[in-house]
């Protein structure tokens, strides 16, 4: 879509009284349609509902199917009307004009299919307008099949969002609606082919308004992101309906809408095929507070509780991340070394023994009246038999009670004793009776071969001695004592605070140490959804939201779409982790190259191929960043320029005229921030968001305290994907210094505004007498 509307010579000449008028007269003609849209709905619950009570009376005349379709159609239409009543402050969002097309043929959501005009469907300079298409959240036929709004993901759709005035196919005029509940409040138009004289039902067509983008754009930020249904930009809507097929790759700048996109994309693909996808879309996010702040943008598109979206510190069941790692400690877990350290701490972990408990050096018992004993040497011996399987370990234990038992029994001299086959096997099958149903036994079993849980391995790499034993070929000493020390703060079972490094771990340990098989819970199904499908359509019936995400992710590990956000974020470990959640899926993976804060982006990129294996790749690029003023967009460009010479930054898609503010704090750097902080207050309507270094969180919300809910104080690391109508960034050479990957951090937190940027640089920033610091000045 052009960024700005087309000029139009019958526009220009209306005196503003007359566009006041025409302003007017066409909201009112969209107020009429949204009016004809709810009537529509309305009628269609009564008339499923006298179907409902009908078919009751005749005593459930009909099929089980077709009684069960009526259910849910009176149920579908009731959900709709809740939906249009109740959340969607702008269901109707568009309105496309189109010349008519070269065929004649009608796709199933009623609309004619041609992308490009008929022949004779302009003559001269001279057109009629053939057809005109609402777009809406969802679609909504007319009694007589003709589309009253058409759902945004339709094919019919797709001209609203791409059609340019270079490449206008059939459209003419391109209307943004503004409604809020049953009420039309605005319009904003687009000429596409401004050299027509267009005219629908023999007046000319007449055009409003100036730009519903940049209106857009312009809006206070609160703490949850819009959907961008209504402004969806060409390039952005040409991801948004890529096939799903193999991986989708996209690349682009700060504020180019990868998150939004992605998050659209979803929608699209649960819209193009419900069955596959429903429960099945897994949305990766670096942190909980983007979670946060992106959850709400799916129910908006009109779709709950399908898609799972997880910070990647929250994949794994029952493990939340609550604190960062150091960036050197994080380095080392992120790291694929890791997968050689956790494949020797799962085998030595067996000699681990729990708390109370010492590891049992030997085995006696007493079979067919005699003492057989196994010593610590048979004991090693048997365990690494046991051991040679490929099995993950917690699935090895009957294999090695199995060897446990054979020892014992070629010990006590059985197989010399019994020749024929049969009274051997019988005898032998007397022997284990006897010794596995002993208390003793039993309990040999649990503590030489005990079930292990990933918690209590992580809590073994706890001991520097041992981890020094595992890892010694694979990490240097340092790199040994600092993971170490790191993982102090679990006990010996592995209980305590984890860190968003360490639940890749978890993941990778559970594969090596495998659940065993527990009886599993038949899951409850509704008859209705069963002959219907319902349940996938309308999953919110029985379930909350997030209580069906969960029992998803507890269900299905196995995604049929993964989405990663903030791709370039990933470490090794965190690939492999969110590879296994994708085996058989179709990918779409969203990032940024110049905002990773991982130290070794080739290590990345050899466990991102690694976990996408060898499917084919669609790349795309998005150029055009909708977040930041060009003022702010050009100082971080310096950033860039620094942290990844020769990238390019995408280009601002506007400008305020307002340059970033430098300030050199005195000694008192929480007064500074605090000053700034009220200053923006008073000059943005919305959100101001505070970029301190990691380890000066907790100090700066205190600096911060008593100023109210719209000033947010984030961790460096934490600002990922975020947005804010202004952003102090509080010493940059403070965030900067803080990783190897620091430059590139220093250029996420630049690139968090809208509106307003404050820059307060510290002693070691060394600004200028302007206040520029070094790391921001030509
Ligand atoms: N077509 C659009 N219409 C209106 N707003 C848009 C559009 N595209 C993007 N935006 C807005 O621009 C901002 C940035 O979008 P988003 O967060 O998705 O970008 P991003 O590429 O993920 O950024 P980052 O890499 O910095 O996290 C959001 O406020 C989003 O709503």
């Amino acid at each position: 879509m052009a960024a700005q509307n087309a000029t139009h010579a019958h526009v220009a000449t209306e005196t503003a009284t007359e566009s006041e008028g025409i302003r007017d007269r066409e909201i009112g003609a969209e107020q009429h349609h949204l009016d004809r849209v709810y009537r529509r709905l309305e009628e269609k619950i009564h008339e499923a509902e006298f179907l409902m009570d009908d078919a009751a009376k005749r005593g459930q005349v009909g099929t089980p199917g077709a009684l069960a379709e009526r259910d849910a159609q009176v149920f579908r239409a009731g959900v709709h009307l809740n939906r249009l009543n109740n959340e969607f402050e702008d269901f109707l969002f568009g309105r496309i004009d189109l010349l008519l097309g070269k065929d004649g043929k009608k796709g199933p959501d009623g609309a004619y299919t041609s992308v490009e005009p008929a022949d004779d469907a302009v003559r001269g300079d001279e057109a009629e307008i053939a057809e005109t298409l609402h777009i809406g959240r969802i679609g909504v036929l007319d009694a007589d099949y003709s589309p009253l709004v058409i759902d945004w993901r339709a094919p019919a759709a797709a001209p609203f969002y791409r059609s340019t005035p270079v490449a206008p196919g059939r459209v003419v005029r391109r209307r943004v609606i503004r409604s809020k509940g049953r009420r039309v409040l605005g319009v904003e138009d687009d000429l596409l082919r401004p050299e027509l004289r267009a005219t629908l039902d023999g007046d000319a067509l007449p055009v409003v308004g100036d730009g519903a983008l940049m209106a857009a754009l312009g809006q206070a930020r609160s703490h949850t992101m819009r959907d961008i249904v209504a402004s969806i930009q060409a390039e952005q809507d040409l991801v948004i309906r890529a096939p799903a097929a193999s991986v989708t790759e996209v690349e682009g700048g700060p504020g180019t809408g990868k998150t939004a996109v992605a998050l659209h994309r979803a929608a699209y693909l649960l819209y193009q095929d419900r069955r596959r996808y429903a429960g099945g879309i897994l949305v990766v996010s670096p942190t909980p507070l983007l979670v946060a702040y992106t959850e709400g943008v799916l129910p908006s598109l009109g779709e709950e509780g399908q898609v799972a979206i997880r910070a990647v510190g929250n994949l794994v069941d029952g493990a939340e991340a609550e604190v960062y790692d150091e960036p050197d400690v994080a380095r080392v877990k992120g790291s694929s070394r890791m997968v050689k350290v956790l494949r020797k701490a799962v085998r030595g972990a067996l000699d681990v023994p729990a708390s109370g408990a010492a590891v049992p050096e030997r085995l006696r018992v007493v079979a067919f009246g005699a003492r057989i004993e196994l010593g610590a040497d048979e004991l090693r011996r048997v365990r690494n038999t046991a051991l040679g399987g490929t099995a993950p370990i917690n699935l090895l234990r009957p294999r090695a009670r199995r060897l446990i038992l054979d020892a014992l029994w070629s010990k006590s001299g059985g197989p010399r004793r019994y020749t024929d086959p049969e009274l051997a096997a019988e005898a032998r099958s007397a022997f284990d009776e006897d010794i596995t149903t002993e208390d003793y036994f039993i309990e040999f079993l649990d503590a030489w071969w005990p079930e292990l849980t990933p918690r209590r391995v992580l809590g073994c790499l706890a001991d520097e001695k041992r981890l020094n034993r595992w890892a010694r070929r694979d990490l240097n000493p340092r790199e040994i004592r600092k993971l170490a020390r790191s993982l102090r703060r679990l006990d010996a079972a592995g209980k305590g605070p984890l860190s968003v490094h360490d639940v890749a771990l978890l993941d990778e340990l559970e594969t090596l140490l495998g659940v065993p098989a527990r009886p599993k819970k038949p899951r409850e199904a509704d008859p209705l959804d069963q002959l219907t499908g319902l349940e996938e359509l309308m999953p919110q019936r029985t379930e909350s939201r997030r209580e069906r995400a969960e029992r998803l992710e507890r269900e299905r590990r196995d995604y049929a779409h993964v989405i990663v956000d903030e791709a370039q974020d990933l470490t090794p470990m965190q690939w492999r982790m969110v590879g296994r959640r994708g085996r058989h899926a179709t990918w779409t993976i969203v990032g940024d190259a110049a905002q990773s804060s991982w130290s070794d982006p080739d290590e990345a990129g050899a466990a991102r191929d690694e976990a996408l294996g060898t499917r084919p790749r669609r790349r795309f690029r998005l150029t055009v960043n909708y977040r930041n003023p060009a003022e702010i967009a050009e100082l971080a460009a310096k950033v860039l320029a620094l942290a990844m010479p020769g990238m390019e930054s995408p280009s601002a898609v506007r400008s305020t005229g307002i340059e970033p503010r430098f300030v050199v704090a005195g000694a008192d750097l929480a007064a500074s921030v605090r000053a700034e902080a009220e200053h923006l207050l008073a000059d943005v309507d919305g959100t101001v968001g505070v970029v301190v270094p990691m380890g000066r969180r907790v100090e700066a919300r205190e600096w911060v305290a008593g100023l109210g809910d719209r000033v947010v104080v984030l961790g460096s690391l934490e600002a990922k994907g975020l947005e804010y109508d202004a952003t102090i960034v509080v010493t940059p050479a403070g965030i900067a210094d803080e990783s190897p990957a620091g430059l590139r951090v220093l250029y996420v937190a630049l690139t968090r505004a809208t509106q307003r940027l404050t820059v307060i640089s510290g002693e070691r920033d060394d600004p200028d007498e302007l206040g520029v610091p070094d790391l921001l000045r030509d």
